[in-house]
């Protein structure tokens, strides 16, 4: 395929992620956006709770089969590596606008607070909490985890390198920074809603299988020794939970 629609595929799909990912922000925290976790008409608790089980397990399946390395070899045999990550990108952010906009309401308030103080900084957690996937993407590589560093060396004739091993930063506190940002993001509201809950449930468990099964396996794979290292010395998501917490200086590992 030209390189000149591989790298305007790229961008389109990395504008799509950053739509998908600013209006997670609004859709979780029920703030600004036309349709938000708890808006909307209610239906029965049953097909609500069916729906809204299929459409995040939609989302899981997609993005557990897709970031497997068996399935971006399959790809990569039919179009070019280039796009791969572009690619699931994309899908990930179309998966992701889909809940928004089919997602059922539930609106039983489960838990509540009314004082103004918690209220406060209970929102403030849940912007840190993206603060802190934000600056998790840009801790490991932003432009590569996104498919841009790939299609602009695409455009330059450049095969691009594996990403570096991170154990720096917040990467030095936790294993996965990146998804102790959502957790937070996810738990931390002042007004939890029963489809609030629901969400944060099954993204909570998702978040823990797919770490521990699927990522961490694969990083294992592919960097060895160091990354069980890291694994014995780096709490996977609470920080501060293991003794040292600093996995090893040298992060001039690749990933393969
Ligand atoms: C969506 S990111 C999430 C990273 C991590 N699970 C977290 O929560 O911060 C997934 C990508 O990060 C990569 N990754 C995970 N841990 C990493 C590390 N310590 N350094 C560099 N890349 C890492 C994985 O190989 C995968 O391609």
């Amino acid at each position: 395929m030209k390189k000149s629609i591989i790298f305007i595929y790229g961008i389109i799909s990395y504008i799509v992620f950053l739509i998908a990912f600013i209006y997670a922000i609004g859709f979780v925290g029920n703030i600004i956006v036309p349709k938000s976790i708890d808006s909307g008409a209610e239906s029965t608790l049953f097909s609500s709770l069916l729906i809204n089980v299929l459409l995040l397990s939609v989302f899981a399946l997609q993005h557990s089969i897709m970031a497997r390395p068996q399935f971006k070899k399959w790809f990569t045999t039919i179009f070019s590596p280039a796009m791969e990550r572009s690619t699931y990108i994309l899908l990930s952010s179309l998966a992701l606008l889909f809940i928004y906009w089919q997602w059922q309401p539930m609106t039983t308030i489960v838990w509540e607070t009314e004082s103004k103080i918690a209220i406060y900084v209970l929102r403030a957690i849940f912007f840190l909490g993206w603060g802190i996937v934000l600056l998790s993407t840009f801790m490991i590589n932003h432009l590569e985890l996104f498919g841009l560093a790939q299609i602009f060396d695409n455009l330059k004739n450049k095969k691009t390198p594996n990403p570096e091993f991170q154990t720096n930063y917040l990467y030095a506190f936790v294993r996965h920074p990146l998804m102790l940002g959502f957790l937070i993001a996810f738990w931390a509201t002042p007004s939890m809603s029963a489809g609030h809950l629901l969400f944060a449930i099954v993204t909570t468990t998702y978040i823990f299988v797919a770490v521990k099964y699927l990522e961490e396996k694969d990083l294992k794979k592919a960097i060895g020794k160091k990354y069980e290292t890291y694994q014995k010395e780096v709490p996977m998501i609470i920080p501060f939970t293991k003794t040292n917490s600093r996995a090893n200086e040298d992060n001039s590992v690749k990933i393969n």
